[in-house]
């Protein structure tokens, strides 16, 4: 591996900080070791270091027990109280230690309401030096434990969640686990700060001795050379406790103590009617407002629309992700609206990360508390995943990730498989690949599916049943063939991929006025009405007689036809498709004029800001929505 070269001005400024850290530990233990007394045979050393050994290792259990909570907490909540809690939580690191002890003072001391309680003895005693150790060093695990649960992915918890995992199980499988390292290490920094506590301690409790409190005793009364033993322990103890929290075992190590997946004998789920879902939602999120009703026919619907049209905050509403006051959900017979989004059993793969970052394909899949080991074994081999099973995600390819987030969905057996743009950070074949991979599964296995997409050639792939929305309202809803025949708005041809869309007029003679070139349509509007109209690229058909001259301006080969972009004199654009058997030989040159006939079947023509015309143009979706290249 060749190593990148570092930058000499910035890397001589870390290596001058690097060196102030290191000279007075050097010079220290070149001290240390010429020395003849150093300290270590002085009374009371041993005891004050079981002191601060037990003292430490009780405020670093108190901080973790408590302060792991409040982290996760804090990772999950916004506002005032937040904001108080963060402040306060970081306050010690700021206040010198000594005046920390004269805060606790008021709240221990032996003259206040719990110091009385408590007969003053939680000053000048073991509990003083921990009251004053967990003040100190408790910003160092809560700080580390926050940050951890903040990176992880919110979308895991909802994956947890509609695998049936309640909040404790989330908290513990999930939020824990990921977060195990970082605090790990925190818990470790709280130790030795504990350990290594002085102002606080010292004002609380003078007496028994820590190591830092001795030390400075003995500093103050038989000179530096006795402080030479506490502080080598100190250090010694210091760089195995670093060393500990920065220590991972080896790869292969942990490959080895790895389980692998176990010998389970495939069971195809048994066959569920698959039943069509039926909502009336109505929910704010931030300021967004999403209020869509349907009651599909079909068991496989998509949900189309462009980015931020609250596409996935209908699907996560339909998971029961946003709570039940969302508005009625209902799956055939059964109402899903009462019931909590790990009761609901439904799959739900969202766009990418939906992979735990430490269990296997196979731990994943059998992550479901309604898992089935077999059903699970089964939907892995189906979903070609066969000896992947002891593959972490980070050892899986993209396509291979997501059919393991969906093996994980399937294994429950749920009623019904939400999918967030399962696809959309794949690239192309994976994509083809696993579109056929879904659409044979829900043709031969009976899968309920809410597709969630941009893609509208997705869309058709794994629906039957098309819902368009725009700014969280309905746009359409209609069978695939009614809305791709006759899309109910300009917003809906563009998003299911039409471009040429373009405003005009209506004149006299019932065609439509566009940039001075007269369209004949099928639409009857009132003379001089303002319209959208729109034509699909393979309606612009080439002929030797064509009503319209254009000019070729772009010809690019899309491999199974020809993508033209044509000028009219007067300045009107459109894009035109040809297939590349009719192009011949001799396809048509940049610059060359070409004579073009605009079919009135390909047409479609809305009242600017109105309803739709009558007429619409009939097509097949596949010929006009995408260019495959
Ligand atoms: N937690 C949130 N707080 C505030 N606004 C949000 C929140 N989540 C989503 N939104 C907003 O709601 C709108 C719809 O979001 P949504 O994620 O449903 O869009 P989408 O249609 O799925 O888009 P994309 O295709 O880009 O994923 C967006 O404008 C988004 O900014």
């Amino acid at each position: 591996m060749i190593g990148r070269r570092r930058s000499g001005p910035i890397a001589m400024l870390g290596a001058l900080l690097a060196l102030y850290l290191a000279i007075p530990l050097v010079a220290f233990l070149i001290r240390l070791a010429g020395s003849d007394n150093r300290g270590f045979t002085e009374s009371g050393l041993l005891d004050a270091a079981r002191t601060s050994a037990i003292s430490a290792t009780i405020s670093a259990t108190i901080v973790t027990v408590l302060g792991v909570p409040l982290a996760h907490w804090m990772a999950h909540s916004h506002g005032t109280l937040r904001r108080v809690v963060n402040v306060l939580v970081q306050l010690p690191l700021a206040l010198p230690p000594v005046m920390s002890g004269i805060v606790l003072v008021y709240l221990v001391g032996p003259y206040t309401w719990l110091g009385e309680r408590f007969d003053g003895h939680l000053t000048e005693s073991v509990a003083g030096v921990v009251i004053a150790q967990t003040f100190v060093a408790s910003p160092f695990l809560i700080i580390a434990a926050r940050s951890a649960f903040e990176a992880i992915d919110p979308q895991l918890e909802d994956v947890a969640a509609t695998l049936g995992h309640r909040p404790l199980s989330r908290f513990i499988r999930v939020d824990l686990r990921i977060a195990a390292p970082a605090i790990r290490a925190g818990l470790l920094l709280t130790w030795l700060r504990a350990l290594g506590e002085y102002g606080a301690t010292v004002l609380l409790s003078y007496h028994p001795y820590t190591l830092p409190v001795f030390t400075y005793v003995q500093f103050s009364s038989t000179g530096i050379p006795t402080t030479q033993a506490p502080t080598a322990i100190a250090l010694g103890v210091a760089a195995i406790v670093l060393l500990l929290a920065g220590f991972r075992l080896p790869r292969t190590v942990r490959e080895r103590l790895r389980r692998s997946a176990p010998e389970v004998v495939a069971t195809r789920p048994s066959a569920a009617q698959a039943h069509p879902v039926a909502f009336d939602i109505d929910t704010h999120v931030g300021g967004f407002h999403l209020q869509v009703a349907h009651s599909a026919k079909s068991p496989r619907i998509a949900v189309l629309g462009a980015s931020g049209a609250g596409k996935s905050i209908l699907l996560r509403s339909l998971a029961g992700l946003l709570g039940s006051g969302v508005g009625s959900v209902r799956l055939g017979d059964v109402e899903l609206s009462g019931t909590a989004v790990e009761d609901r059993q439904l799959g739900y793969v969202p766009q990418q990360h939906g992979l735990f970052p430490d269990r296997t394909a196979w731990e994943q899949a059998t992550f479901g508390i309604h898992a089935d080991p077999g059903v699970a074994a089964w939907w892995l081999q189906r979903l070609q995943l066969d000896g992947l099973q002891d593959r972490l995600p980070q050892q899986l390819s993209g396509g291979q990730r997501q059919r393991v987030v969906i093996a994980a969905a399937l294994a429950g057996v749920p009623r019904l498989l939400l999918l967030d743009e399962p696809f959309s950070a794949l690239d192309y074949p994976v994509r083809q690949e696993l579109t056929a991979l879904v659409r044979r599964l829900q043709q031969q296995d009976s899968l309920a599916t809410v597709l969630v997409t941009h893609d509208p050639v997705e869309a058709a792939m794994l629906a039957d049943e098309l819902l368009v929305i725009a700014d969280g309202r309905l746009a359409q809803a209609g069978t695939v063939r009614e809305v791709f025949d006759a899309p109910a708005s300009p917003a809906v041809a563009r998003l299911i991929g039409l471009t040429n869309v373009r405003d005009g007029l209506i004149a006299d003679d019932g065609c439509v006025l566009s940039d001075g070139v007269r369209i004949r349509t099928d639409a009857s509007l009132p003379d001089g009405s303002a319209v959208t109209w729109c034509v699909r690229p393979e309606f612009v058909r080439a002929s030797a007689k064509g009503e319209h001259e254009v000019t070729v301006t772009d010809v690019a080969d899309l491999g199974s036809r020809l993508l033209l972009d044509l000028e009219w004199s007067s300045g009107l654009n459109l894009q035109a498709h040809q297939a590349i058997s009719s192009a011949g030989p001799s396809w048509p040159e940049v610059g060359s004029t070409l004579r073009v006939d605009l079919d009135p079947a390909g047409i479609s023509v809305w009242p600017s800001g109105g309803t739709p015309a009558e007429d619409r143009p009939v097509a097949d979706p596949f010929g006009v929505v995408h260019d495959p290249l």
